[in-house]
């Protein structure tokens, strides 16, 4: 596996930047590009949510494989492209930068706080309004760590409605960003903002989630809904779901309905991970944008009475229909999703003869920097084949969730409690993406298992109760985000058959700005299917099959060889479920207690390192 580790990958890299290579025209990445030129409106939005650290973008999947830099190059040449076209163009993020990649976790484990390098790199862009995600939220750090350098950063355009933080200098709980925002944009509508997280409660402790319910009651609020000044739109950005039963927008479009009835209202939502749009009323829409950086969503409206942009500009296409079909309504919507990848920017950017502007460059070459100073590309061994999440029943060979088992039962032992048979709990929420086919590093261990969840366990169990565990963790409360039917991980159609399998793609170790190439057939991808219907797409793709998990996952350990039952186990667990475990034995007639837990591992060992250790023993190094 030529330059899959340390110096010299480093090496390798440099190189290569200095060449920056282009490849020859057969051996040009192919995927199907946009089916035609964006939608503008008199407001048009570009919206990113749930990039959970993905700022290097895929590297191991070119559909989406632009990096934040030529994320920032593509915003450049779109707001140059708004003025020119006489319309407002505003570029918003819907929170959750944090858990889900290298870049951004990496630095917890070296005794720093997680995003301390990768919110630095994506306060590249200039956005202008953001909200929090319940990743913020977690680690006590982190929450501080938004509190004093990224809010501080974005100011008045950080919109956290409903979050505060504990300041220690007084030790006074102060809201993490602003409530809210009343602005005029460039060609004169006039917003009011508000940034609201659902009502999130697994949060550190020097965090406090109002819930929307009781937001909508405080005086703050009533006086910016109520406010003198004229609001031409109201904007509610939130790590909401826009469709899920848990979300609260419902909650504040009450309230705002009930004394605006008419003005228009329009949401930007996120935190359940899918592109979706959804249509409240005949002037109330919501916009979801999918995650880890896949997506670009993009939207447009015209007709409000207000400004002097242009409803109708000249030469693109412009938004046609209103949100309630078979009505007829002064406002008219158009969204899309984009996928991220430079093919698609540059495409939108109308082929401009430059599409890297220096700043994306430099963004671009500090990702890099940071990727080799961290060792995100060390290599821990070959992954034989693709596990995915959720293209295959869990219990099939092509799913992770058999090779979770068979780590969980090899890795997690306590060797003075060895002999002791084990079963090792998990949510499968835990893991959040496909491990690819191909070199497995340091970067990787984070994409697939990002958080750092202790293994803790009850000793002794009555093996009677502890058979019935599983099932009860199963018919009990949801542990993770409701996954609707929408929900599309990209993992390939199949295992041998992947057009896009890790290993096809130099494994992304070294940097490429490759020219892509656009083919005629389709990649498997996102098939959206929301309240507009099915062609919101802004590149059509072949469809992945959706399977969905259970709540958890078992392994055992450490059992009689002969068969027998042992009369107690060792019921091992992450923290994250600990309480969930606790409620599903008192079900099952044990009644424990938080004193009844131990740690079974080190709590240094965590959820993110049983995988890399699998691997370190099981797969082979050369790839
Ligand atoms: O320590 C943790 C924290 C979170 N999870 C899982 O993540 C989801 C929430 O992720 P979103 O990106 O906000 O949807 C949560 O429901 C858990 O399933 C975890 O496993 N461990
Ligand atoms: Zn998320
Ligand atoms: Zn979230």
């Amino acid at each position: 596996c030529d330059g899959c580790t340390g110096t010299g990958d480093v090496e390798m890299v440099r190189r290569a930047r200095l060449i920056q290579p282009r490849m020859q025209p057969d051996a040009i990445p192919a995927i199907n590009g946009p089916k035609g030129p964006l939608p503008w409106g008199q407001l048009t939005f570009a919206h990113t949510s749930d990039t959970h650290g993905w700022l290097m973008g895929h590297v191991k999947e070119e559909n989406y494989g632009a990096d934040w830099g030529d994320y920032v190059s593509f915003i450049r040449h779109m707001r140059y492209k708004a003025r020119k076209l006489g319309v407002d163009f505003l570029v918003v993020d819907s929170g959750d930068l944090h858990d889900g990649a290298g870049l951004s976790d990496a630095t917890a484990k070296l005794g720093g706080v997680n995003g301390e390098v990768s919110l630095p790199i994506f306060q590249n862009l200039d956005y202008d309004l953001l909200t929090i995600g319940n990743h913020e939220l977690y680690v006590a750090d982190v929450a501080f760590d938004v509190f004093e350098n990224f809010a501080k950063f974005y100011r008045s355009r950080y919109l956290t409605s409903n979050v505060q933080i504990m300041d220690p200098k007084d030790g006074k709980f102060k809201y993490i960003g602003r409530t809210h925002k009343y602005f005029t944009t460039y060609f004169g509508v006039r917003i009011m903002a508000f940034g609201v997280l659902f009502d999130f409660t697994s949060n550190a402790n020097n965090s406090k989630i109002i819930k929307a319910k009781d937001m909508v009651q405080q005086q703050w609020f009533l006086d910016a809904i109520n406010t003198p000044e004229p609001v031409d739109l109201f904007l509610v950005l939130g790590h909401n779901s826009v469709r899920s039963s848990t979300s609260t927008f419902p909650v504040i479009r009450e309230a705002i309905r009930k004394v605006r009835p008419d003005t228009p209202i329009q949401f930007f939502g996120g935190h359940s991970h899918t592109r979706d749009f959804k249509v409240y009323d005949n002037s109330s829409t919501a916009l979801e944008p999918g995650r880890y950086c896949e997506t670009v969503g993009w939207f447009a409206m015209s007709g409000i009475e207000a400004g002097t942009g242009k409803h109708k500009p000249a030469g693109v296409p412009t938004p046609s229909r209103p949100a309630v079909n078979g009505t007829t309504s002064y406002l008219s919507y158009a969204r899309r999703y984009i996928d991220w990848n430079r093919l698609s920017f540059e495409y939108h950017s109308d082929n401009v003869r430059t599409f890297d502007t220096p700043r994306g460059e430099s963004v671009t070459d500090e990702i890099w920097d940071e990727r080799h100073r961290l060792n995100l590309t060390n290599l821990y061994g070959c992954a034989p084949q693709t596990y995915c999440l959720s293209c295959a029943p869990q219990t099939s060979e092509l799913s992770i969730y058999p090779l979770v088992q068979k780590a969980l039962s090899a890795v997690i032992v306590n060797e003075e409690r060895k002999d002791i048979p084990r079963m090792v709990f998990v949510n499968t929420g835990g893991f959040r993406f496909d491990l690819l086919k191909g070199p497995f590093t340091y970067d990787d261990s984070f994409i697939v298992a990002p958080f750092t969840n202790a293994f803790q366990y009850i000793p002794n169990v009555p093996y009677a109760a502890a058979a019935k565990l599983l099932d009860l963790l199963n018919n009990g409360a949801p542990q993770k985000r409701d996954m609707d039917r929408k929900h599309r991980s990209f993992i390939p159609s199949s295992v041998d058959a992947c057009p896009l399998d890790g290993a096809q793609f130099n494994s992304g170790l070294v940097k490429r700005k490759t020219i892509i190439r656009r083919q005629e057939i389709v990649t498997p991808g996102y098939v959206t299917k929301d309240d507009f219907g099915i062609d919101g797409d802004d590149t059509p793709h072949s469809a992945i099959p959706f399977f969905r998990t259970t709540n958890d996952i078992m392994a055992k350990g450490g059992f009689p060889t002969d068969g027998s039952t042992p009369e107690t186990v060792d019921v091992v667990f992450y923290d994250f479920i600990r309480n969930y475990v606790l409620t599903a034995l008192a079900k099952a007639g044990e009644n424990y207690t938080t004193a009844d837990v131990e740690y079974y591992m080190p709590p240094t060992f965590t959820s993110n390192d049983f995988l890399p250790e699998y691997a370190k023993r099981f797969w082979s190094k050369d790839c």
